[in-house]
C-alpha cells in the first residue's frame, strides 16, 4: 500500500542561481539574510524537496504548504517563498523567507527563471480538451519519432524523455515540476516537448511561464463540473490556452459547437479540423476502414494537401485524434509530404497508447482496457466497438469517487443503451461509499433499459470474471475506467491493481490465453 508520491524528472546538472538576483528580479520582500545563497531547484511539495531547493509554501485546500517548512528544511531547502500568512508559519524554521502576495500566480515565472526554460526552448506542443489529450500527445510523439525528432512527453500516464519515464500523479504537473521537466528535456536535447494541459492546470497557473508553439483542442463534453459548475465556465477555463499570452497558433476540432466557439474566441491564428464534410473547416478527416486493431483514414487540407494513413487503435475518435496531431505538426512547420513519406515507410502511425482502447489478447473474446471515464468517452468507444464486433458487447465499469458526481447517471444510461450486457463495479471510490456510487450507476442503467442484462459486482477482479463468464469468443468486453493505472484509490490509499494484468490472468483462467 502506498500514498503515491511519484518521482519527478528535473535537471541533473542545474545551474545555480543567486537568491539576491531572484529577489530583485521579482520584487520579493525578504525576511532574513539571503546574501550569497544559491538555489538549484524549486518545489512546492516538502515531500519532493531536493538539497539546494527554493521551497514554495502555498495555501491549499487542506493545509498551508508553509506548515511543512521543517520537513522541507530537513530535506535541504535553503529558502522559502510564501504569502504573508505562510511567512508567519515559516518563521520558526530559521530559513530566509521571501514574501509575495500570490505565490501561486508567481510560480510559473519563478520556476522558468530558476530553470532558465525560456532560453533555447524546444518546439512546444500543448493539447487540451475533455477527452483525447493523452492520445493526441502519444500520437504527436510517435510521428515525431518516426520523423527522427526526439520529443519529451508529459501526459496523465507518464512523463517521458527517450527511455527515461516516471509515472504521473496529475495530468498536468504543478508549475515547479513543469519547468523542471522542461529543463530536463532541454538537457536531453529534446527538439520538441508535448504537454497535456488540463483545465485545472490553466486555472491553477500550472503552465504559466510557457508559450506553446502550437496548441490543439479535441472536444469539450460533460466532465469536471464539480470544479466548474457549468459547461460555459469549463469552456472559459480552457479558452486562455488559445490566446497570445500562452500560444503562437492553435488547431481546433470543430465537429461540435464548443470547438467552433473556441475558434472564434481564440486570439491566436487558428486552423480547424472536422470529420463532418458539412462543417466549415480547413482540414477534413474521413474514415476509410475500421477494425478492432486499426483505423484507417484520409485527411485532406488546403492546397490539395492529402494523407492516407492508419492508427493501430480501435475507434473513429482515435482517427480524429490522429488528424488533430498531424495538423498540429504541419502547423509547427513540418511538411505534410515529409510526414506522409515516413508513415508510408512504416505502414502507418507507429504508436502505443497505454490503456486507451488497449486490446489485451488476440484469442477469446476481445478484451479492451480503456481510460474512458466520462459519458462522451463511453459513447465514442461503444459506438466504435459496435461497428467491428460480431457478437455482444459487455461493458464493465465503475465511477470515480470524489470526482464530478453529476456525470454518473449519464454514464449508467449510455452503458445500458449501447452495450448488450452491463457489469457495474468499484473504480476509485476515494473517500466516498462505493456502494452508493454503484447504486447511482445501477439505477440509471436500469431506468434507461429495464431489460438490459446487468450485474453488480463490487470487487473488480470478480466483476471481470463475471464479464468473462457470460462471454463467447465473438463478444467484446470493454473495461472502461482503469486504463494505464496500476492502483485503486480507496480512502486515501493506493491499493495495487492493474486491470491490464488482471485481464491477462483472467483470460488464462478461462482458457482463452
Ligand atoms: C484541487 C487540486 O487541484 N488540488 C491540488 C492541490 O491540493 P491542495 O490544495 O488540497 O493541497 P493541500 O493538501 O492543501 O496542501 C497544500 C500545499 O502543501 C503542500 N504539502 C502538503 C503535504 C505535505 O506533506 N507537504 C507539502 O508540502 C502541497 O504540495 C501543497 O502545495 O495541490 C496539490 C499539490 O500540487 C495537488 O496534488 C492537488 O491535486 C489534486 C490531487 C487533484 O486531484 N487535482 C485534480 C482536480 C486535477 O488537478 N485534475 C486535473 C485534470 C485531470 C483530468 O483531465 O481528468 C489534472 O491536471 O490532473
Ligand atoms: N477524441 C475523442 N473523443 C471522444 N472520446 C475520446 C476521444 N479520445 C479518447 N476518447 C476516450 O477518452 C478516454 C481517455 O482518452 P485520453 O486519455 O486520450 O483523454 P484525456 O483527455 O487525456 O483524458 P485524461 O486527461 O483523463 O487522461 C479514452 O480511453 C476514450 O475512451
Amino acid at each position: 500500500m502506498t500514498t503515491g508520491v511519484s518521482p519527478r524528472l528535473r535537471p541533473s546538472h542545474p545551474d545555480a542561481r543567486l537568491v539576491t538576483d531572484l529577489v530583485s528580479q521579482f520584487g520579493l520582500e525578504v525576511r532574513g539574510s539571503v546574501d550569497g545563497l544559491e538555489i538549484t531547484g524549486i518545489t512546492l511539495s516538502s515531500k519532493t524537496v531536493e538539497p539546494g531547493d527554493l521551497y514554495v509554501g502555498l495555501a491549499g485546500v487542506h493545509a498551508h504548504g508553509a506548515q511543512y517548512v521543517d520537513d522541507a528544511k530537513a530535506k535541504g531547502a535553503i529558502a522559502v517563498v510564501t504569502d504573508a500568512r505562510g511567512a508567519t508559519l515559516a518563521a520558526r524554521s530559521g530559513l530566509p523567507v521571501l514574501v509575495t502576495a500570490d505565490p501561486r500566480a508567481a510560480l510559473g515565472a519563478l520556476s522558468a527563471w530558476v530553470y532558465r526554460t525560456t532560453e533555447n526552448t524546444p518546439t512546444l506542443f500543448g493539447v487540451t480538451g475533455t477527452n483525447g489529450k493523452t492520445s493526441v500527445a502519444y500520437i504527436l510523439e510517435a510521428v515525431l519519432r518516426q520523423l527522427g525528432v526526439l520529443a519529451g512527453l508529459s501526459t496523465t500516464a507518464e512523463r517521458r524523455i527517450g527511455d527515461l519515464a516516471v509515472t504521473s500523479a496529475l495530468t498536468t504537473p504543478e508549475a515547479t515540476e513543469v519547468h523542471g521537466l522542461l529543463a530536463r528535456m532541454q538537457e536531453a536535447e529534446a527538439e520538441a516537448v508535448i504537454i497535456e494541459v488540463s483545465a485545472q492546470a490553466l486555472t491553477r497557473h500550472r503552465v504559466d511561464g510557457i508559450v506553446f508553439d502550437v496548441v490543439g483542442f479535441t472536444n469539450l463534453t460533460h466532465d469536471h463540473l464539480d470544479d466548474y459548475k457549468t459547461m460555459q465556465a469549463y469552456f472559459e477555463a480552457k479558452m486562455p490556452l488559445f490566446t497570445t499570452e500562452r500560444a503562437r497558433r492553435g488547431v481546433i476540432i470543430t465537429d461540435a459547437e464548443w470547438g467552433v466557439k473556441l475558434s472564434r474566441a481564440a486570439t491566436v491564428p487558428v486552423t480547424t479540423v472536422s470529420t463532418y464534410p458539412g462543417r466549415p473547416a480547413d482540414w477534413y478527416a474521413a474514415i476509410l476502414r475500421e477494425s478492432m486493431d486499426e483505423t484507417r483514414f484520409i485527411l485532406n487540407g488546403p492546397d490539395n494537401q492529402s494523407i492516407t494513413t492508419s492508427i493501430p487503435v480501435l475507434g473513429r475518435h482515435m482517427a480524429e485524434n490522429a488528424a488533430l496531431a498531424l495538423v498540429m505538426l504541419v502547423e509547427s512547420g513540418i511538411e505534410l509530404s515529409a510526414i506522409a513519406a515516413v508513415l508510408e515507410r512504416d505502414g502507418g502511425i507507429d504508436v502505443y497508447i497505454p490503456g486507451r482502447a488497449e486490446r489485451i489478447a488476440n484469442s477469446g473474446p476481445a478484451v479492451f482496457i480503456d481510460y474512458g471515464h466520462s459519458p462522451d468517452a463511453f459513447t465514442s468507444t461503444l459506438d466504435s466497438l459496435r461497428r467491428v464486433t460480431d457478437g455482444r458487447i459487455i461493458m464493465l465499469f465503475g465511477a470515480d469517487g470524489d470526482r464530478d458526481p453529476s456525470k454518473r447517471e449519464e454514464m449508467g444510461q449510455i452503458a445500458a443503451r449501447l452495450a448488450d450486457v452491463v457489469v457495474i463495479t468499484d473504480f476509485h471510490p476515494r473517500t466516498e461509499d462505493p456502494a452508493a456510487i454503484r447504486r447511482v450507476l445501477v439505477d440509471a442503467a436500469r431506468a434507461a433499459v429495464p431489460s438490459r442484462e446487468l450485474y453488480e459486482v463490487a470487487d473488480p477482479r470478480k466483476a471481470l470474471r463475471q464479464a468473462l463468464s457470460v462471454a463467447t469468443p465473438d463478444d467484446a468486453i470493454l473495461y472502461a475506467g482503469p486504463g494505464h493505472e496500476d492502483y485503486h484509490e480507496v480512502a486515501g490509499e493506493h491499493l495495487p491493481y492493474s486491470a491490464r494484468d488482471d485481464a491477462r490472468l483472467a483470460l488464462h483462467e478461462f482458457g482463452w490465453l
